[in-house]
């Protein structure tokens, strides 16, 4: 009897703390007038979109080379569809279905049934009225499709350039970072624990504020580093809001401690491409040639996304120029880079679900495959802001909140979020901090000049 009234306070008690896990606040959007989903919608949006105009059109001459006058047909039509889609954001329009047959076209499709019938008040969903988090992903899948529909330029990078631009004016950092991981590997069987401890939390906040660099903050405005940036961590720890890094270092420790040599595989959830990538790969490096990792999968966009975000193609074009660097230690570092990745070490993939708009919490359901795969891994990395807004849902937490609340759920294996703020959604910090901060600089949650290092443990791990 004692034991039937136990298993029902569980299942209550279990029950009820599902309830908490899924309930959530609104989520941001631009129907909050003056907020910063409004702006980016209302200003940034459109500002992206003229340049993506403008480079196509910057690019006609090529087209014409490599596809005669096939390519420039193709490009008018690519920029009137742009001009189409500029001007059904800007007068706020329905959000209207995909019309081509890529892969994700139903998924899109079908999440904008569900985004249809969560509209308060009926009416369409759309750019000023949808969740921001939903209409700013669909802008990118948008401009896609825009080359998708007009083969033979379909495979044109729009961002290329400006990535391409950003990685050359962060040469200086560069250099500066690889000289640094060669000098750490040349050492690094002679470094005892603490000293180890001390050369990864320098390479996990040169990762941290690697996000800084991206593009789609600047709409598309060069936001390169330039600097070297292990000079400067000292002066920007005070910018870090919450820092978990003991945390994951004890995680990366202790399956090294059980099992000697570390069996263990570490995630990179990928965020832009420049000098934040080369940050990424060099700690990437840091954990292989020290024995904390045994393998490493990095995840990156099936297309171009957020102006800065790593393709497949951005990840390759990194390695394969540094390892052509005339700067030793740059080369170096890209050619053990490229052995990593033929020896199976290192590996890229790119999972359709990092470029639709789901939240995390809905991965198990919506992207099973990659739930399971994610759980393979002994620790995960999810770079920068964008990630952050879809682990929390991208909604109006109080700052307070747990960070375990807001990710309500997803928790597929340890997990630690290295993000500069770009965008007004704060979970996990002290009662009063984040009003705090609000007090003393309007913009806090915005500018890029506060970070965190924040770490989740999976419930079972507990
Ligand atoms: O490259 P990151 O760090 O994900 O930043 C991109 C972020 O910048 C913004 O463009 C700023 O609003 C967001 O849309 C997005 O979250
Ligand atoms: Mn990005």
């Amino acid at each position: 009897m004692a034991s039937l009234i136990w298993y029902f306070y569980f299942r209550v008690a279990n029950m009820a703390s599902n309830a908490v896990l899924s309930e959530a606040p609104r989520a941001l959007s631009a129907k909050y007038v003056g907020s910063f989903a409004y702006l980016t919608v209302k200003d940034r949006l459109p500002t992206i979109l003229t340049k993506v105009i403008d480079t196509i059109h910057r690019n006609r001459n090529q087209f014409f080379e490599e596809y005669g006058e096939e390519g420039v047909q193709a490009e008018k039509r690519a920029i009137s569809f742009l001009s189409k889609l500029r001007n059904e954001l800007q007068t706020d329009k329905p959000i209207v279905a995909l019309a081509d047959n890529a892969p994700d076209a139903d998924s899109w499709n079908q999440y904008l049934q569900k985004q249809q019938a969560l509209m308060d008040q009926g009416g369409p969903a759309s750019w000023f009225r949808s969740p921001w988090l939903y209409v700013e992903c669909y802008l990118y899948r948008r401009m896609w499709e825009a080359l998708l529909l007009n083969p033979p330029i379909s495979g044109f990078d729009i961002f290329k350039e400006a990535k391409t631009q950003a990685y050359f004016e962060s040469q200086q950092a560069v250099m500066a970072i690889c000289t640094h991981l060669h000098d750490l590997v040349e050492g690094i069987g002679k470094l005892v624990e603490p000293q180890l401890c001390e050369e990864f939390l320098k390479l996990l906040q040169v990762s941290l504020w690697g996000n800084r660099c991206d593009l789609s903050i600047s709409a598309g405005k060069e936001n390169s580093q330039k600097s070297s940036p292990i000079d400067s961590l000292e002066d920007l720890k005070p910018f870090i809001l919450v820092d978990d890094s003991n945390m994951v270092w004890s995680v990366l420790m202790k399956s090294k401690v059980l099992g000697g040599e570390s069996q263990g595989r570490v995630d990179f959830i990928l965020d832009n491409a420049g000098f934040e990538l080369v940050t990424d790969l060099v700690l990437a490096d840091f954990l292989v040639s020290s024995g904390l990792a045994r393998e490493i999968h990095f995840h990156g966009k099936s297309m171009p996304w957020f102006v800065s975000d790593t393709t497949r193609e951005d990840f390759e074009w990194t390695i394969k120029q540094m390892s052509g660097a005339n700067h030793g230690w740059t080369c170096w570092s890209g050619t053990r880079w490229q052995q990593y990745l033929s020896a199976g070490v290192w590996s890229y993939h790119d999972h359709p679900f990092w470029t639709l708009p789901h939240e995390f919490c809905h991965m198990a359901t919506e992207a099973p495959d990659l739930h399971a795969l994610l759980q393979g891994a002994k620790l995960i990395f999810f770079k920068g802001d964008l990630n952050y807004r879809k682990l929390t849902g991208d909604r109006a937490w109080d700052y307070s909140v747990t960070f375990r609340r807001a990710l309500r759920g997803f928790d597929p294996a340890p997990l630690c979020s290295l993000r500069t703020l770009k965008a007004d959604v704060q979970v996990g910090l002290q009662p009063g901090q984040g009003e705090e901060l609000t007090a003393r600089e309007a913009d806090w949650m915005t500018s890029g000049k506060y970070a965190v290092v924040q770490f989740l443990c999976p419930h079972k791990e507990q």
